[in-house]
């Protein structure tokens, strides 16, 4: 059980714990240890993010009166943090060294083949858990709860490799051992190819007029969310991972380029007799519905595969969506009766489409509140959307 926010829990980990890189990653690991009373330094080359991590209260700027760390934490961005690794594990004799970056075998490659015997004091690991924004003023002592945190034992003593499975249990994270090499292949699957397809899509809309985006709804904005993530940290992650990367992107184009072989037939001209005759099927080419079929299809049975909604690692928040009037005072009034139904707001967005005289207010709550809040919604007037 996660240690935040409850004090009686017993941390495991052992301080202080010294976080490089106070970024969305080093800041929510570094907020979620002080919240569970674990004592954390702080350092970054930025002092701007330093000192913000600082203000938000992650913990205490290192400096040379700073006790020696029992456990270091690299979250700097991946083509940096081996070499940053390799100056911790030299500067701190006695510690444990970690680092968070999205690859592993590459990091573990240089720290094993420059690090000596001090590199039995590093273990490599992943935390699955992130968002499409950097830096410290986006991070969160949540990020971590419930999701998988990737421990690469490979090469490392038992007592480093246990304490970074602690580090992992201490902030609600799940620790999986993996190899380095079986991890970069799955991330490349699961997140890696992922972030590129939706950067592609999204690619696309530069060009799209405008009254278009304008209709644009939940689909669009599911698929291309982490769009709108760092190119330099992306860059820094698919070059540092670009064999599994575009072996995944071959297979990629080649679905695509089925695809595309099987529905461009049924493009029908308008002079074309077939052009109105949709309900014929004759007048349909054939292998374009087949095509199309076997790639949602396809597409269903990966998707049911993704654990979260069949009984996997739960998903933090449901989300709550109410029609809102653009009115002056309505969105008060709507947190005013979510406040009296009981229910504490987690997280908010709104999506405004222009022109339309209603918003939809996207609420986050926790999964047990969600039906309740709804039912006391709708029974206060509001438009509750079912997603
Ligand atoms: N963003 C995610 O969703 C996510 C999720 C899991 C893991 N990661 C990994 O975590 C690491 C950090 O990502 P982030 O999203 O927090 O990035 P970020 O850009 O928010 O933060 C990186 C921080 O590292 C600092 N930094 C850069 N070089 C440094 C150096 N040599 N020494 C000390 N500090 C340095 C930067 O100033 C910045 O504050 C990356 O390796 C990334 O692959 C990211
Ligand atoms: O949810 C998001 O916004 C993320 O991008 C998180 C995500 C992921 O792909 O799952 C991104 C990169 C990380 O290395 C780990 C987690």
């Amino acid at each position: 059980m996660s240690a935040i926010g409850n004090p009686s829990a017993v941390l495991s980990t052992r301080g202080p714990v010294l976080v490089v890189g106070t970024g969305l990653l080093g800041t929510s690991l570094a907020l979620a240890l002080t919240a569970a009373g674990v004592p954390v330094q702080l350092s970054d080359t930025s002092p701007t993010s330093l000192a913000l991590a600082r203000d938000m209260g992650a913990g205490q700027v290192r400096d040379e009166h700073s006790p020696e760390p029992a456990l270091i934490v690299v979250a700097t961005p991946p083509d940096v943090a081996a070499g940053v690794v390799l100056r911790e594990l030299d500067a701190h004799p006695d510690a444990v060294v970690t680092d968070v970056a999205s690859v592993k075998a590459r990091i573990a490659a240089e720290v094993r083949r420059h690090g000596g015997w001090d590199a039995r004091r590093y273990v490599g690991s992943h935390p699955m858990a992130g968002r499409e924004r950097s830096g410290a003023g986006a991070a969160d002592s949540d990020l971590f709860a419930g999701r998988p945190w990737v421990v690469i034992a490979d090469g490392a003593t038992p007592e480093a490799e246990l304490a970074v499975r602690n580090l992992a249990v201490d902030v609600g994270a799940t620790p999986v051992r993996m190899t380095a090499a079986e991890h970069d292949a799955a991330v490349a699957a699961v997140s890696h190819v992922p972030q590129l397809v939706s950067s592609l899509l999204a690619a696309r809309l530069e060009t799209t007029p405008e009254n278009a985006l304008g209709l644009a709804g939940q689909g669009l904005r599911d698929t291309t969310r982490i769009a709108a993530s760092d190119p330099r940290l992306w860059s820094a992650i698919v070059v540092g991972n670009a064999g599994p990367v575009a072996d995944m992107l071959r297979q990629l184009r080649g679905d695509l380029d089925r695809l595309i072989d099987g529905i461009a037939p049924a493009a029908v001209s308008p002079d074309d007799p077939a052009y109105t005759a949709a309900g014929d099927a004759a007048t349909i080419a054939p292998g374009a519905v087949g095509a199309i079929t076997d790639l949602m299809t396809r597409g269903n049975a990966g998707q049911a595969r993704i654990p979260g909604k069949h009984g996997g690692a739960p998903r933090r928040y449901a989300q709550v969506q109410v029609l809102v009037p653009d009115s002056a005072g309505s969105l008060g009034r709507l947190f005013s009766d979510v406040g009296e139904a009981g229910v504490n707001i987690e997280d908010f967005a709104m999506e405004h489409s222009p022109g339309q005289s209603a918003g939809l207010a996207m609420l986050s709550v926790m999964p047990a509140a969600a039906q309740g809040l709804e039912e006391a919604l709708d029974a206060r007037g509001w438009r509750v959307v079912v997603s």
